[in-house]
């Protein structure tokens, strides 16, 4: 089970506040230099062609902007947006009666798209190639196969890792970006961008501090910007400067490094109950009652990529940081524990 915390990226709240502060176009999306620039100039050369986007891939964990980014293409490219997901779309003529009412130009996005069923990829493999719909009407002897062209569109897939997608859909995506964790200074531009929306007073310090514990993740770093801001409102003079963000923060118990309730139970399990690691995935998930998947995809992408936690053959370690971050002694660097740090 996902906790609720005020860290818990997969938690959206689809209230009027998420939408005033998504980007709407591509020049207000922010971090992520070289998907912006490549983007930036396959959008510039479809729309001198007048022809649709090359369909885009889109990998990475949760809240990093991938929604955002098929407004932003739809916006950008001037067409409709149709949203829809892998799990939702579960019978074929779902995804036909998408595909049959598009327009020309439109983005089509799918999120989750590694859950498609194996039948409804089929269809879409053509739709994608040719923008051509091969479907059958009727059964037994009577049945037959029809062809309907499509207009050309675009389609959009969101997975959280690559390695999820058959290899046939895969390649089916003439563009394809992997979003990478936002740093400390791109996440305060984000906060400072959002309290400018939401009219919010603050200094420059109030922001980073923000930015700092928000696990390198846009969709954290508004939500913490928004609990702070109440925060601030009721407990001190509507202003957002560095003691208030920090004070907020502490009561929200989100702690220096970023860490939420679920980091601190993983990191604690490694080292208390397995020693440091190396320790394997399936044996951690029943150690903390998490699946491995939401290990996999939504808690430890962060740890591993800030040095918390090492994913090796033999399993996950903890680090020399993993010891100092829970305030604990690492072990001395003779014993096995480290051998597998680069
Ligand atoms: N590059 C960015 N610049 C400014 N704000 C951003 C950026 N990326 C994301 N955001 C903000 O973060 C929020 C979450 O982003 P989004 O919903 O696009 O994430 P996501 O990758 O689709 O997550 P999920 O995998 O959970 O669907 C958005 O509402 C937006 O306000
Ligand atoms: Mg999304």
């Amino acid at each position: 089970m996902i906790e609720r915390g005020p860290l818990n990226p997969l938690e959206t709240s689809p209230d009027a506040m998420d939408h005033a502060l998504r980007p709407r176009r591509l020049a207000e999306y922010l971090g992520q230099p070289v998907l912006r620039d490549n983007l930036g100039l396959y959008i510039e050369a479809a729309r001198r062609r007048e022809e649709a986007l090359d369909h885009v891939l889109l990998f990475g964990p949760p809240g990093l902007g991938k929604t955002t980014l098929a407004h932003i293409i739809a916006h950008e490219m001037g067409g409709g947006l149709k949203v829809t997901s892998g799990p939702v779309l579960d019978k074929p003529g779902d995804l036909a009666a998408i595909l049959t009412n598009l327009q020309p130009h439109d983005v089509l996005f799918v999120d989750e798209i590694h859950r498609l069923s194996p039948v409804v990829e089929e269809i879409l493999y053509p739709a994608l190639e040719d923008y051509e719909l091969d479907i059958m009407i009727g059964e037994g002897p009577a049945a037959r196969s029809i062809k309907i062209s499509l207009p050309p569109f675009t389609l959009i897939g969101a997975t959280t890792r690559a390695g999820l997608l058959t290899s046939p859909l895969r390649d089916r995506f003439g563009i394809t970006f992997h979003l990478e964790f936002y740093s400390v200074e791109e996440l305060t531009q984000i906060v400072t961008r959002s309290t400018k929306i939401l009219g919010t007073p603050h200094s420059h310090e109030g922001a980073v501090e923000i930015a700092r514990r928000a696990r390198g993740t846009p969709r954290i770093a508004n939500r913490l910007l928004r609990r702070v801001r109440d925060y601030a409102q009721v407990r001190a003079a509507g202003r957002i400067d560095q003691s208030v963000a920090e004070a907020a923060l502490q009561l929200m118990e989100v702690d220096r490094h970023g860490f939420d309730g679920q980091d601190r139970k993983l990191l604690g399990a490694v080292i208390e109950r397995f020693g440091g690691g190396p320790v394997g995935v399936e044996s951690l998930a029943a150690a903390i009652g998490e699946e491995r998947g939401t290990i996999e995809d939504v808690i430890e992408p962060f740890l591993i990529q800030r040095g918390y936690l090492l994913r090796t053959p033999r399993g996950r370690c903890a680090t020399e940081q993993t010891y100092l971050a829970l305030g604990l002694t690492p072990p001395a660097r003779s014993g096995a524990l480290f051998d597998d740090q680069p």
